[in-house]
């Protein structure tokens, strides 16, 4: 049986969302710690447990079919790779920063300065579009390190919270790039597995749009169902079904997750009551 070939990160920051995305889809991976290749119980899919760093090279060699990376590492090393899906987890961007101490103007100030990193290529790429020469030091990590012993006058590195770069006095000047985790897809893979990936793009996607909705249900005197119905978006337009005391109405409707604490307080404004909210499982449009 053809079955599809996904790479997934071994062990680091992307492994535990990348399962749980993929359990998420109703697929169940046979997971021995060690292994890895596993296969799926309940889906055409074989599931390899890489490195993120390498995995770009696996995507381009086909040797397996997608895989759910960061961004930021297609872009160091797999600009030719088609992205099929962003993630939404692992969101992080890529910054120059340098110490504390140093009074910065602009990205001029990087000419002639020795810049510690593990992303050569999207610096390179970055200060040539910008005109500028600097020295690049190349380390596998711990990279905010390198100014505080002498290494370099300067780093580029993920820059999530900041914390890393405030423990080591350094101040983040220029955001380079945004990234998040994706689906990646060789463009080696055959026409057979493509049609397992629509499949499973097709699960991911009402994964995401769940994760991205609330389900609301709430009553409201009919004399205000006006008012609260303006307040509302839903799939289509929301349900409305009378309660078993007259005069009242229950509604139900579904609201964007980033807008819902606002919309909570209008509808309670324009007469709203018992408001219940509920996670979505899944979600098809
Ligand atoms: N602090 C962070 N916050 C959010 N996302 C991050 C953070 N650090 C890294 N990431 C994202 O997670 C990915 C994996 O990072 P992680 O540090 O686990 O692996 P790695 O050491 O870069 O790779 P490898 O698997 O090759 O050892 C990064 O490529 C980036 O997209
Ligand atoms: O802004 P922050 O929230 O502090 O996150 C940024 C840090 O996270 C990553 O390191 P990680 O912890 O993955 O360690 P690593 O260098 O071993 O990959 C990254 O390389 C930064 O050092
Ligand atoms: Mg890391």
């Amino acid at each position: 049986m053809t079955k599809l070939r996904i790479a997934i990160q071994k062990a680091g920051r992307l492994n535990e969302e990348s399962l749980e995305i993929l359990k998420n889809c109703g697929i169940s991976i046979d997971n021995g710690k060690d292994q890895l290749k596993a296969s799926a119980r309940n889906f055409p899919m074989e599931v390899f447990y890489l490195r993120n760093g390498d995995i770009p090279q696996y995507l381009r060699d086909g040797v397996v079919d997608i895989a759910i990376i960061g961004e930021n590492v297609l872009i160091e090393k797999g600009h030719d790779i088609e992205i099929a899906e962003k993630l939404g987890f692992s969101k992080c961007r890529v910054s120059l920063a340098v110490p504390k101490s140093v009074k910065y103007n602009s990205v001029n100030d990087f000419e002639g300065k020795r810049i510690a990193t593990s992303y050569p290529n999207t610096v390179n790429s970055y200060l040539k579009e910008k005109g500028i020469n600097a020295d690049l030091h190349i380390i596998n990590g711990s990279v905010e390190i390198a100014p505080n012993i002498g290494l370099a006058d300067a780093i580029c590195d993920i820059v999530s919270s900041g914390s890393t770069l405030f423990k080591n006095n350094l101040k983040e000047v220029e955001v380079m790039l945004k990234s998040e985790a994706v689906l990646a897809v060789s463009k080696e893979i055959k026409e057979e597995r493509r049609i397992l990936l629509g499949r499973l793009q097709f699960r991911i996607q009402s994964v995401l749009q769940a994760r991205q909705s609330k389900y609301v249900l709430l009553n409201a005197p009919n004399d205000k169902l006006d008012a609260v119905l303006k307040l509302l978006p839903g799939m289509r337009s929301p349900t409305v079904l009378p309660l078993a005391e007259a005069g009242w109405s229950s509604v139900h409707t579904v609201i964007n997750k980033d807008k819902f604490w606002e919309v909570i307080d209008e509808l309670k404004k324009a007469g709203a009551e018992g408001i219940l909210v509920c996670p979505i499982e899944k979600m098809v449009l």
